[in-house]
């Protein structure tokens, strides 16, 4: 049987779309609201499979020190890359590929969960991130 859970973090990045042919190709920012889900089988004496706590720790612990208030930009866009580190204090963040919002997700759930969740015998099974309140992204493992 597997059980789920799942623990919301928020936070604000900018961003920008190499190759988008739209105002996104421009730097711009959003609030994010990233979704972990959680997959585990077994429950510990309380019914829990991970507490949500140690869900904020770990998740919002990752993004505050990584993602919040960063330039999220792609490691190939050398352009956006030189013009942000002009910026004193600068934040910065390189993805390997572009800062979408399907791409962020997929960093999460397949690069930033597995660290985290190595020693709790859970694992991430989807993480959504929402750019807007009406746009987001899901990504599942497969
Ligand atoms: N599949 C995706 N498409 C787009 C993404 C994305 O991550 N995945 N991201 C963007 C931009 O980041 C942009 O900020 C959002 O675009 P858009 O929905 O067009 O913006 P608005 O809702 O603010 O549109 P208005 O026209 O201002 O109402 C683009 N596409």
């Amino acid at each position: 049987m597997g059980l789920t859970v799942m623990r919301r973090i928020r936070f604000c990045a900018g961003h920008r779309l190499v190759g988008h042919d739209g105002k996104c190709v421009h730097f711009h920012g959003h609030n994010y609201v990233a979704e972990f889900y959680v997959t585990g089988e077994v429950q510990d004496d309380v019914g829990r499979i991970i507490d949500f706590g140690v869900l904020k720790r770990k998740f919002k612990g990752w993004i505050d020190e990584n993602w919040d208030h960063a330039f999220v930009l792609w490691d190939q866009d050398t352009n956006g890359l030189r013009a942000i580190r002009m910026v004193e204090p600068c934040r910065v963040f390189e993805l390997p590929y572009n800062p979408t919002s399907e791409n962020m997700a997929r960093y999460l759930l397949e690069v930033v969960s597995p660290e985290l969740l190595h020693d709790t015998g859970t694992h991430a099974s989807k993480v959504v991130i929402w750019e807007s309140e009406e746009s987001c992204s899901e990504v599942t493992r497969g």
